[in-house]
């Protein structure tokens, strides 16, 4: 397996830390202006309803699309000048993007360990493979899977380069709850062994609630509160996740709050 160990000093610097970034497209502000920093062995949830700007921040993360103005530092650097110098590091997973479906799963491992400069490709994939349980389908057209292979295969391709950061868009839309369930297992068991950071945009509340530490909620392009799943919870005086994203996503702020429903502290 590839191990990188980032620099002693470096550990202390966010993972990712957004200043002032703003998305514009033809003119209409999808994002912005949005500042935040993501704690290195972090798993961070990015929640808000549809069209609140999860996946462009993602994307801006990634370098995908450019940001309108402010700027983006990812593991210690300026995404605009050294992308190069972090790509190889990180890695992205959503079931909304297909892989070449004529080429069978081992292929498609192939191309995409070889794109991030992977040493012993061969036995990576191999060793990926057993470990999400993909060995009986690796000679299989990746268009011929189920949804749950699917996912399985997409997230082998996530962790082909053993990426220090992981970006997450809905990793187990679509999925039933058990498959779902492995899937967030081996999320948190990769997340352990590596001291990945994580950051996960999901409209699955239960989802968030078991695996981060910290969540930024959006609406409408603008990040409107922050906190560990327990501090937002009892910050709306709500008992679930699923509570507060309704109150955010409706506009109701945690000021509104009576003073009644919150917990005692
Ligand atoms: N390529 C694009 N061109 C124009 N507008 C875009 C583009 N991509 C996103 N948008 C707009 O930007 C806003 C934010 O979209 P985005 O996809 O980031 O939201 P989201 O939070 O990921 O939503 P969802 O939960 O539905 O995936 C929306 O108003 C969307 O229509």
């Amino acid at each position: 397996m590839d191990t990188t160990v980032a620099p002693r000093e470096a550990m202390t610097d966010p993972a990712i830390a957004l200043d002032g970034v703003v998305k514009d497209y033809d003119g209409n502000r999808a994002v912005g202006e949005i500042d935040f920093a993501i704690r290195r062995g972090s798993v961070t949830g990015l929640l808000g309803g549809n069209g609140a700007g999860k996946t462009t921040t993602i994307a801006m993360i990634m370098g995908l699309v450019l940001p309108t103005a402010g700027s983006i530092r990812v593991l210690g650097h300026d995404m605009l000048r050294e992308r190069h110098k972090v790509l190889h590091r990180v890695n992205f997973e959503s079931p909304y993007v297909e892989m070449p479906m004529r080429l069978t799963v081992r292929q498609n491992l192939t191309v995409f360990a070889n794109l991030y400069g992977v040493s012993r490709v061969r036995a990576r994939v191999v060793e990926l493979a057993e470990a999400l349980e993909l060995t009986e389908v690796l000679d299989r057209p990746s268009g011929r899977l189920s949804a749950g292979q699917k996912t399985r295969v997409s997230l082998a391709k996530a962790l082909i380069n053993t990426p220090e950061l992981l970006l997450l868009d809905e990793p187990t839309a679509s999925l039933d709850p058990d498959t779902a369930d492995w899937i967030r297992s081996r999320l948190e068991d990769y997340r352990r062994e590596r001291g990945a950071t994580i950051l996960l945009a999901s409209h699955n509340m239960a989802e968030v609630e078991r695996m981060c530490d910290d969540v930024i909620m959006m609406r409408k392009g603008e990040v409107v509160d922050r906190g560990a799943p327990q501090e937002l919870i009892g910050r709306y005086g709500r008992t679930t996740m699923e509570d507060v994203f309704l109150d955010v996503a409706r506009g109701r702020s945690s000021a509104e709050v009576p003073d009644a429903d919150r917990p005692a502290s």
